[in-house]
């Protein structure tokens, strides 16, 4: 678990996921769309990586790859030395939309990976993590009676209630609304915290970035390359109020900085 005062995961965790000149080129009727050019990762155990980079440069495909919802063309993803080539219990995933089933409860939302798994859903875990989100009392609504933060807490209780050791996150604050943005963050900061999970999470927000990663892997433009890898040092716990204090906002600049807006 990191320590509550602590600042870049100690290099010395070890390796939790390998990404190993990862490549995707996607076949289209009109041809290769090269997503993804030998991109190489160390996520360490307990780490929270941010990916970062301009719409197109890859991003979601190399999360994609890294859930094992699809292959790579070249490279190989491992879970420790298990390669990752279909999706696998210790990965969750969680996306921009909450996906949760219009047509039942939060709570039989909730009990869904339980019963592909075909296992007995964990009611006490799934207790502890809906109170720890503040949900406890909503087990009986439907998506449509829940605003966009509160189907983004059911998800991530939907996600950690199988216990992963790695989360997966797809910008999934994007279409939220800033406030409950600002929630959400300083919510997966303290999830993690508690959790120690290993969190590798996509967003175009630099400062969503700065204010959530140990370490920052920049992408370039498609082809998605790393361009860059940042570590932010700022102390845990992180409050909303640092993102407007000058060290916060300078870093923030010189990631805009390293950013290639060029179309991909
Ligand atoms: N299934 C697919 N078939 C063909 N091309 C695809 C497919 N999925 C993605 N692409 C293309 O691959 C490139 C990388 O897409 P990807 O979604 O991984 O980028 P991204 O960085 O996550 O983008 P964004 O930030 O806009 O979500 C884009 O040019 C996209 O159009």
């Amino acid at each position: 678990m990191p320590a509550a005062t602590g600042a870049v995961v100690d290099a010395r965790n070890p390796v939790k996921m390998k990404i190993e000149n990862a490549s995707k080129v996607y076949h289209t009727r009109s041809g290769g769309v090269h997503a993804l050019d030998n991109v190489s990762i160390d996520v360490r155990e307990g780490e929270f990586l941010c990916l970062l980079g301009p719409s197109g440069c890859g991003k979601s495909t190399l999360l994609w790859s890294m859930a094992g919802l699809h292959g790579l063309t070249d490279g190989t993803i491992r879970l420790g030395d298990e390669p990752i080539t279909n999706p696998h219990p210790e990965i969750a995933m969680i996306f921009q939309e909450a996906n949760l089933l219009p047509w039942r409860n939060l709570e039989r939302n909730i009990q869904l990976p339980f019963e592909i798994k075909r296992q007995a859903p964990d009611r006490a875990r799934i207790e502890k993590l809906l109170r720890r989100v503040g949900l406890e009392g909503f087990e009986n609504k439907y998506p449509r009676e829940l605003s966009g933060g509160m189907q983004q807490r059911a998800s991530i209780v939907r996600s950690l209630a199988v216990d992963p050791s790695v989360l997966l996150m797809d910008e999934p604050f994007g279409a939220l609304d800033a406030f409950t943005r600002d929630e959400m963050n300083l919510l997966i900061q303290e999830i993690w915290m508690e959790t120690g999970k290993t969190i590798i999470f996509i967003t175009h927000s630099i400062a969503e970035a700065v204010f959530l990663a140990d370490r920052i892997v920049v992408m370039s433009a498609r082809p998605g390359r790393i361009a860059n890898i940042i570590d932010v040092d700022l102390p845990r716990p992180r409050p909303v109020k640092l993102q407007t204090s000058p060290d916060f906002l300078e870093r923030v600049e010189a990631i805009k900085a390293m950013i290639d807006h060029r179309p991909a």
